[in-house]
């Protein structure tokens, strides 16, 4: 993984999120009749929460995974918790009534773990770079794979130098 100073920046503001999570909903309406939604924290909490309002999902479990450490480099993926063999077991066992959302797909390492788990679950993610995107069923917008996407959760306001100036990334 590079450096996210010496990438392409791809910020994101509530704003534009909640459309996008919005056009995930759309999307996925009338794809499939999920009776449960399994989110990959901390990242998938926020679309899962739009989306399950969006197609009338109540039933919400998490799967909770750690990767990525200092923003940018991906070390060894862990399991913090796993998905509840309640919501497993639903309708076969192997996630056919499952929709599992997450923010975005990179290197689709996070989502070959939760397939592993899940193997017949639809997956789901608002944003997908290239190496990412063959691991989930349905996104939204696809971004280089040089491109850090920058979420709201991650940000604050500050002044930007204007383009003039020859700073600007
Ligand atoms: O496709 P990959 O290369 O595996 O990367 C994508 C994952 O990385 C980020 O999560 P992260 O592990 O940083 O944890 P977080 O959701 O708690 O921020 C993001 O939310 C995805 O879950
Ligand atoms: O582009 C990204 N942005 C934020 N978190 C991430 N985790 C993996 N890739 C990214
Ligand atoms: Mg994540």
């Amino acid at each position: 993984m590079e450096n996210p100073q010496q990438q392409k920046a791809f910020p994101v503001s509530w704003d534009q999120f909640h459309r996008d999570c919005r056009a995930l909903a759309w999307r996925l309406s009338g794809q499939g009749k999920w009776e449960a939604i399994v989110c990959i924290t901390r990242g998938g909490l926020v679309p899962a929460a739009i989306v399950a309002r969006e197609l009338g999902i109540r039933l919400i479990e998490s799967v909770c995974i750690a990767s990525y450490h200092d923003y940018d480099e991906q070390g060894a993926l862990k399991v913090l918790k796993p998905i509840d063999p309640k919501v497993i077991n639903l309708d076969g066992g192997k996630g056919k009534a499952v929709l599992v959302i997450d923010d975005l797909t990179d290197t689709g390492k996070t989502a070959k773990v939760v397939r592993d788990m899940l193997p017949e679950a639809h997956f789901a993610t608002v944003y997908a770079k290239p190496t990412g995107r063959p691991m989930v069923d349905t996104f939204v917008t696809e971004v280089s794979q040089d491109t850090w996407i920058y979420f709201p959760w991650d940000m604050g306001w500050q002044f930007q130098p204007p383009i003039s100036h020859g700073t600007a990334g």
